[in-house]
């Protein structure tokens, strides 16, 4: 059996300018040590325009945080205004790409195939995407939430190798709970993190299936982070809202001394 660092990462979403970016960071990197690093791994997810700032902070300072992009093109490079590809974030010194967010899904109508191709274009440049998927209101409400978590892991999975899946990070994110306040229960969130589990070993083999950390996200906060990193298939948090104030991510960072 693997045992899986738990991941906690902030998505920074459309806020915060470089000198904010750059405050934030040495926050962090004041208030966690050596003790918090060894127990969890904790990125940061800053827009592209804050990346560079984050970037020559973390490696100039030797920071154990890392740090990534909140999306990336599904190109390599060429005539694509307004793109920004794996090759560039590569060479930023980036670890993770979040891929198929909601946000990205609902607002610019990413389907399952740019999902599918954004996560290969991760892949192609050694950038660990953070594959994002979870169903909205509706869907939960007529029981859809398990069957409709499972069709975006197909699709986004389509042509990636178990070697490479291995080291994929999945964010179970119920749309209904993303900035709403309404934080999905542990139950609920290990219900849906155990069936990807199963599912990953369905599609691969069991040594994928256990390798895979699965993260939840919505409405994370201090205050819910111990109950839901209890739950057995759950091994991180992809923190919105609270990531972007220090004292909050640094108390969820420290899940394990936060009340249940
Ligand atoms: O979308 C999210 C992280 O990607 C969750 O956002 P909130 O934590 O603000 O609900």
């Amino acid at each position: 059996m693997t045992t899986r660092k738990p991941l906690i990462a902030g998505n920074w979403k459309m806020n915060l300018n470089h000198f904010e970016a750059i405050k934030l960071v040495q926050q962090l990197a004041f208030a966690l040590g050596d003790k918090d690093f060894n127990k969890v791994d904790v990125a940061v997810l800053p827009p592209f325009t804050d990346l560079r700032s984050v970037q020559t902070l973390i490696d100039g300072d030797k920071l154990r945080i890392v740090y990534g992009a909140q999306d990336l093109s599904q190109h390599d490079g060429g005539a694509y205004t307004g793109d920004v590809s794996g090759v560039m974030l590569a060479k930023l010194g980036c670890t993770y790409v979040t891929v198929g967010h909601s946000e990205r899904r609902q607002y610019h109508g990413e389907d399952e195939d740019l999902v599918n191709a954004k996560v290969q274009a991760a892949y192609r440049h050694s950038l660990t995407p953070i594959l994002c998927l979870g169903e909205g209101l509706a869907v939960r409400q007529e029981g859809g939430h398990i069957a409709h978590s499972l069709g975006q892991l197909d699709g986004a999975l389509r042509k990636i190798t178990a070697e490479q899946a291995k080291s994929i990070v999945v964010a179970y994110e119920p749309v209904w709970a993303i900035g709403t306040g309404e934080v999905a229960t542990p139950e609920d969130a290990q219900e849906v993190c155990g069936a990807l589990r199963v599912r990953l070993a369905e599609l691969y083999d069991p040594e994928v299936a256990s390798a895979v950390r699965i993260l939840y996200g919505g409405s994370v906060k201090s205050g819910n982070i111990a109950g839901i990193m209890a739950q057995p298939d759950v091994d991180g948090a992809l923190v919105g809202g609270a990531s972007i104030n220090a004292g909050e991510f640094t108390k969820i960072c420290r899940f394990s001394d936060m009340p249940g």
